[in-house]
């Protein structure tokens, strides 16, 4: 199997729907004899390149090809829209594109289209395309910006023209950061073991955070294995910092998996006291199990548990993290799929955060912190569910972040991060406090 081939069986098998990373996963474990690292990259660039550009793909293959797009054969529609993303964002010469697209066309017993793909990737993989092209604001987002109709619509009501610089930070990745397990190891001796392993390291902006460029997998390594850090963008370790946890304290984080912040929490109360990590999906409850052992965490249990319904039994704790479930929309660059949601559902959702901010609430003791957190920038899921809790909870009140980081917005409903201005994932935390009565 050619990772051109595995790329192509990917993409026909992401059209039967499904996430992208468990589509891809699936079709590298199928393949015999595996792919080697380099081809396997190699099949997982191709097949997320095409994800991310696919409406500009299509934009390009309609004008050459005779039959729209969406009616070609599923398999050579696939070739087609692998054959332009390599040509056009993976900087595959495109002799080597186009030939090899040919023989795979053939190989995958489709000759009679072999003659099209060649004529229609020689022209649309040199085919100027800028983004005035469009003049539709709308339109210009969902096919040169690669959004869904619902997500460009939203985005452009609430950001106007900057949902265009927006779109432009979905395309790059932030910059890996991690967070040092300060139970096991040191800020220098993680820099020096990160180093040793290939690694490109340097100090964040915050102690214990460092920003790495990853050789290979991070999960490969001996000081992943051991526990000496877990990967953490910045604005994750924001949120989970921003609740400020002492040594000793009871902490509640209501939505744990796959438990990142509770490990951060956990490292922050120096093992001691007493956490309880909740997730609603049992499978995912040992997410974080796996992640404590790892670690090294004795101060914290993961506990199944539906964060909308109340557990009286639990009492009251000095902090609570919402870090609810959400649409998304701050992580694109990391999430292909993401671009393409319908936003079904969104005043479903909007009632799940509520209800989860509710029972956070309820569950804070006196004089307690209580962080509400996402990982999307739509007002409606982040300063409009601040801003709707404080109208029924006048003992709650705001307060600043004690930690910076340059591009963040200060808001009356909370901090917000858009990726265009930080360099980071897009996310929003709100830092609430209950005030005695
Ligand atoms: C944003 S993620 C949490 C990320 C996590 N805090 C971390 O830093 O690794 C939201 C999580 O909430 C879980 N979730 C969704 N609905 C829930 C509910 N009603 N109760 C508890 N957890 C829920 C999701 O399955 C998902 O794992």
């Amino acid at each position: 199997m050619t990772p051109r081939r595995l790329a192509v069986k990917a993409l026909l098998h992401q059209e039967q729907a499904g996430y992208a990373n468990l589509v891809l996963d699936a079709e590298l474990k199928k393949c015999t004899p595996p792919l080697e690292g380099r081809d396997a990259a190699f099949a997982a660039r191709i097949f997320y390149t095409v994800l991310e550009y696919q409406p500009l793909l299509d934009f390009l293959l309609d004008r050459f090809s005779k039959k729209p797009v969406a009616r070609l054969d599923a398999p050579v529609r696939a070739i087609l829209r692998a054959g332009l993303a390599q040509a056009r964002f993976m900087e595959v010469p495109l002799p080597a594109a186009v030939n090899e697209s040919v023989k795979l066309t053939k190989a995958m017993g489709k000759t009679s289209a072999a003659g099209m793909v060649n004529a229609v990737l020689r022209r649309a993989a040199v085919y100027p395309v800028k983004e005035k092209d469009f003049a539709d604001p709308l339109e210009r987002l969902q096919i040169y910006d690669c959004l869904s109709r619902p997500v460009a619509a939203l985005l452009y009501q609430e950001y106007g023209e900057e949902t265009f610089d927006l779109a432009a930070a979905f395309r790059n990745r932030p910059v890996s950061a991690v967070r040092v397990n300060t139970l096991r190891t040191t800020d220098e001796a993680l820099i020096q073991a990160l180093q040793a392993e290939g690694h490109t390291v340097r100090p964040g902006p915050w102690p214990h955070a460092l920003l790495v460029e990853f050789q290979g997998s991070p999960a490969a390594g001996n000081s992943f294995a051991e526990g000496h850090y877990h990967v953490q963008g910045l604005a994750s370790q924001f949120a989970a910092l921003s609740l400020a946890v002492r040594p000793g304290q009871k902490v509640l984080d209501l939505c744990a998996a796959p438990g990142g912040k509770s490990l951060t929490l956990a490292e922050e109360m120096q093992n001691t006291g007493e956490l309880i990590s909740g997730e609603v999906l049992p499978g995912r409850v040992s997410l974080i199990q796996k992640a404590f052992e790892r670690c090294g965490i004795r101060c914290a249990r993961a506990v199944q548990n539906d964060a909308t319904v109340p557990r009286k039994e639990w009492g009251t704790f000095d902090r609570v993290l919402c870090d609810v479930p959400c649409s998304g929309l701050g992580v694109i660059a990391k999430k292909p799929d993401i671009r393409y949601k319908d936003l079904d559902g969104m005043e479903n959702l909007c009632a799940i955060q509520q209800k989860i901010l509710q029972n956070g609430a309820d569950s804070l003791a006196e004089n307690g912190r209580l962080v509400y957190s996402t990982c999307t920038i739509n007002v409606q899921e982040n300063q409009k569910q601040v801003e709707n809790f404080l109208c029924d909870h006048p003992e709650f009140r705001v307060v600043a972040p004690e930690l910076t980081l340059p591009g963040m917005e200060q808001g009356p409903f909370g901090t917000l991060f858009l990726p265009h201005k930080t360099g980071t994932d897009g996310f929003f935390v709100a830092i609430l406090e209950k005030l005695s009565t």
